[in-house]
């Protein structure tokens, strides 16, 4: 699966909706037995959700929105599939957390591509979900340290952290998934398959039930005058770096 939504392969809402479809059709198509999902960005993995999608909308958009975000983080995680990130560029906040939602993570060895959960820089603050899906990677106290300083790691330090598994040579970033792949596709997928439930349940079930909440505070938090401000400085920064 490589993602295509150029510039930076910002998650939009339609964005979101073309990866589920795409991931509902490989999950119902009994031919297909894993995904490694890259992008076609060159140096872009992905800038992480898309900040035009939270930022002057009325409050129905939000909650559209974020549920379609939750939905998708809901399937990648537990997808019965093998699912392997081959990361080819800066990958940024929901970005990682998609990332993060794989079996297994390849980065290419480029000190550009940092990695992790910056929302502290923006302003803002990781969902409970986000965190979680951290703290299962890379343990209590790195995501501690992270997230309150909104850190983007880069390739080695991401690796030391197990942020990710594995960092390649930029040209040998899908060649690795691919070799990877084979290990996972040798056990029964039963036994994987349940075994991946037993892991992740417990957290997407967290979700699962707090899921209104989670909207209703979405919203609340996004639609705030402060938070607003938050991400026009933010967008206003972007647009400026390039003059
Ligand atoms: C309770 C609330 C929880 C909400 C959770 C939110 C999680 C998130 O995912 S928030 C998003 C966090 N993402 C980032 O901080 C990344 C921001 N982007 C960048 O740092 C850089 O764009 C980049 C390193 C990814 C790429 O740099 P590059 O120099 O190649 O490109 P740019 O000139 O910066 O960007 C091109 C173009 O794209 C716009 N843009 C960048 N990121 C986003 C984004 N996340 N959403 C929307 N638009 C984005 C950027 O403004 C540029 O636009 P213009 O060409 O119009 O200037």
């Amino acid at each position: 699966m490589k993602m295509r939504n150029p510039p930076v392969n910002s998650l939009s809402l339609e964005f979101l909706t073309e990866l589920l479809i795409s991931l509902e059709k490989l999950e119902s198509d009994k031919a297909f037995h894993a995904i490694i999902l890259t992008s076609d960005c060159p140096g872009i993995f992905s800038a992480g959700l898309d900040l035009m999608e939270m930022c002057g909308r009325d409050p129905t958009h939000y909650a559209e929105y974020w549920k379609a975000v939750q939905e998708l983080w809901l399937r990648f995680y537990l997808s019965h599939l093998v699912v392997i990130s081959a990361i080819n560029g800066v990958n940024a906040a929901g970005g990682c957390l998609l990332a993060l939602s794989c079996d297994y993570r390849v980065l290419a060895d480029n000190p550009k591509y940092a990695m992790g959960l910056n929302e502290t820089l923006l302003g803002i603050i990781a969902p409970f979900w986000f965190k979680d899906t951290l703290v299962n990677t890379v343990g209590h106290r790195t995501a501690e340290r992270a997230l309150q300083l909104g850190l983007l790691f880069p390739p080695a330090e991401a690796l030391q952290v197990g942020m990710v598994d594995k960092v390649v040579p930029e040209d040998q970033v899908l060649s690795a998934a691919r070799s990877e792949l084979a290990q996972w596709l040798a056990i029964p997928g039963h036994a994987r398959q349940l075994t991946k439930s037993l892991m992740r349940k417990p957290t997407a079930d967290r979700l699962l039930k707090e899921r209104d909440a989670d909207i209703q505070n979405f919203v609340r938090f996004i639609s705030r005058d402060a938070i607003q401000k938050a991400l026009r400085v933010y967008l206003e920064k972007l647009k400026q770096k390039k003059t």
